[in-house]
């Protein structure tokens, strides 16, 4: 299962640059094995072409480091902390893609504004509040990770599988470090699409709960439109 998990973790990160989500190295994707209670995450600083399977880094969730020679990314705090905080899911991406970031930058949520981000976030992605200096200068990236536990208080991160960290960048997850791919991409395109879809028509209200709703029920079926799950 380990094994099968690294090959995910590495592919996923492979993605990275194929979807046109990072710069340099500005972005790390890690999967989580609930069975064994463990975590692999891309290595630190190391470019996505030149990574390899055994560069993977294996952690569990208090952040001992179980397999690996390289730094773990320094994002690792806050992925073990989602893995804590949102049981369920089984993959982690993080990355500095431009619309999202903009939108983090900005201190704004991504509203629902069309059916593409229906389609995935079940409404808002939201914007974290700004952190504290304190939270800043202490753990900054665990720090990270518990404001956006906050945010998602009163969410279910299961139908909303994304966030965007003021004044940093986006995180988005799903069941696998492929669904979380696949969400941080469609993050991207629902920020670009939203900015300007707003230059169009600056007065856009977001779209009707009733048409966000066909469109989520979909794609995900019952359990998660009926609210079973719904927070
Ligand atoms: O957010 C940042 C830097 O601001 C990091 O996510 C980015 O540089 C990637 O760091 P890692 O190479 O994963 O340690």
């Amino acid at each position: 299962m380990l094994e099968e998990l690294k090959q995910q973790v590495l592919e996923a990160n492979k993605d990275l640059p194929k979807y046109g989500l990072v710069t340099f190295t500005w972005g790390n994707v890690s999967g989580f094995d609930k069975d064994s209670g463990l975590m692999v995450i891309k290595p630190s600083g190391v470019d996505y072409d030149e990574l390899k399977a055994n560069d993977l880094v294996v952690l569990d969730l208090d952040g001992n480091i179980v397999e690996g020679e390289l730094n773990p990314s320094s994002d690792t705090p806050t992925h073990r902390l989602l893995y804590q905080k949102f049981s369920g899911i089984g993959g982690v991406v993080h990355t500095h893609s431009p619309w999202a970031t903009s939108w983090s930058q900005a201190g704004k949520g991504i509203p629902a504004l069309g059916t593409t981000q229906a389609d995935y976030f079940y409404g808002e992605i939201p914007c974290t509040r700004r952190m504290t200096e304190q939270e800043v200068t202490g753990e900054y990236e665990w720090e990270t990770g518990k404001v956006i536990a906050e945010t998602f208080e009163n969410i279910n991160p299961l139908q909303v599988p994304g966030v965007l960290v003021h004044s940093h960048a986006p995180f988005s997850w799903g069941k696998d470090p492929y669904e979380a791919i696949h969400n941080a991409v469609v993050l991207e395109e629902v920020a670009k699409m939203a900015l300007h879809t707003y230059q169009i028509n600056p007065n856009i209200r977001d779209m009707d709960s009733f048409l966000l709703d066909k469109h989520y029920l979909r794609k995900h079926g019952a359990n998660a439109y009926y609210g079973q799950d719904k927070k």
